[in-house]
């Protein structure tokens, strides 16, 4: 899939399923994130209530949890949400924000991933790094980082946690510890704007609801973001961020199958 095929195809899957993406996730991000899912073409939800976690979770295409802003009820709502979806078999998507900062973001990511089968966990290279306990900077992650070094921490990641990993950047890696793709799509206004990181795993959830294979959905997804994105930059030429988190939105909505295949960027390493 060197030039974002597959994903054009995916995209469009996506689109006509218009999946229930149920999405446990931080303060911050809450409304981007659901107005990114519904740009693309999914359907957000946010359900946080130990009450209702389990029977949402189930109904839901896809289940993404973010650790942006926990705290003890949201962890318990998490594992509860995450059970459910692993019973019924909706995938369980994993954003492990801010993971070394405090150990009890460390602690909980890692339990998280140990009691919860997760289809993809993405996170910038420092929190994938910490995931698996190697040191790795929380600042400065872009600051000379070979794209070489990011694929071996891909693998050993995928390895150790046994799910694929997605690690975003400049590049992002996608791994399931044996094929790696490297997508090239993207744009360093991202970085400007609060929970692009955030919504790009929510982004990743959306497609994993109509494709199992968690690579494919990864990269796909990823893929359509980083095309939407240079989209976006193109269009807010020298205006700043607040004009770039508008114009991603619609981008989100414009960027068409075809645009992908045009534009999409992927390899396989
Ligand atoms: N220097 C860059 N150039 C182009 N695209 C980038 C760059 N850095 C990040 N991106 C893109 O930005 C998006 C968010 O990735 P990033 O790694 O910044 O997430 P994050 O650190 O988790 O962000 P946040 O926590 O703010 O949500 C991804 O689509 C990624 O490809
Ligand atoms: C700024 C910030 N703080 C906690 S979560 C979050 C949004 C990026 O994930
Ligand atoms: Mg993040």
């Amino acid at each position: 899939m060197s030039h974002g095929y597959e994903g054009a195809e995916l995209l469009e899957r996506v689109r006509k399923a218009n999946p229930l993406v149920h999405n446990i996730t931080n303060v911050v991000v809450t409304n981007f994130t659901a107005n990114g899912l519904l740009a693309l073409g999914a359907s957000p939800v946010m359900a946080y209530a130990k009450e209702e976690v389990a029977e949402m979770a189930k109904l839901a295409g896809a289940l993404v949890l973010n650790i942006g802003t926990l705290n003890a009820a949201e962890v318990e709502a998490m594992l509860m949400a995450g059970r459910a979806a692993n019973e019924a078999g909706v995938p369980v998507i994993f954003d492990p924000v801010g993971v070394g900062a405090t150990n009890y973001r460390t602690e909980t990511a890692r339990c998280i991933a140990e009691q919860i089968k997760l289809a993809v966990v993405r996170g910038n290279a420092a929190e994938i790094a910490n995931m698996i306990g190697e040191p790795w900077m929380i600042k400065g992650v872009d600051a000379g980082q070979g794209s070489g070094d990011v694929v071996a921490l891909a693998k050993r990641a995928a390895a150790e946690l046994g799910t694929v990993v997605a690690i975003t950047g400049k590049e992002d890696v996608v791994t399931d510890g044996q094929t790696v793709y490297v997508v090239g799509n993207g744009h360093p206004l991202l970085t400007k704007v609060t929970g692009t990181g955030c919504l790009a795993t929510s982004v990743i959830g959306a497609f994993a609801a109509v494709e199992r294979d968690a690579v494919k959905a990864a990269v796909a997804a990823l893929t359509y973001y980083g095309v939407a994105a240079e989209r976006a930059a193109a269009e807010v030429g020298e205006r700043g961020p607040g004009s770039f988190q508008a114009a991603f939105l619609d981008a989100l909505a414009h960027t068409t199958a075809d645009d992908v295949k045009r534009t999409g960027r992927v390899e396989q390493r």
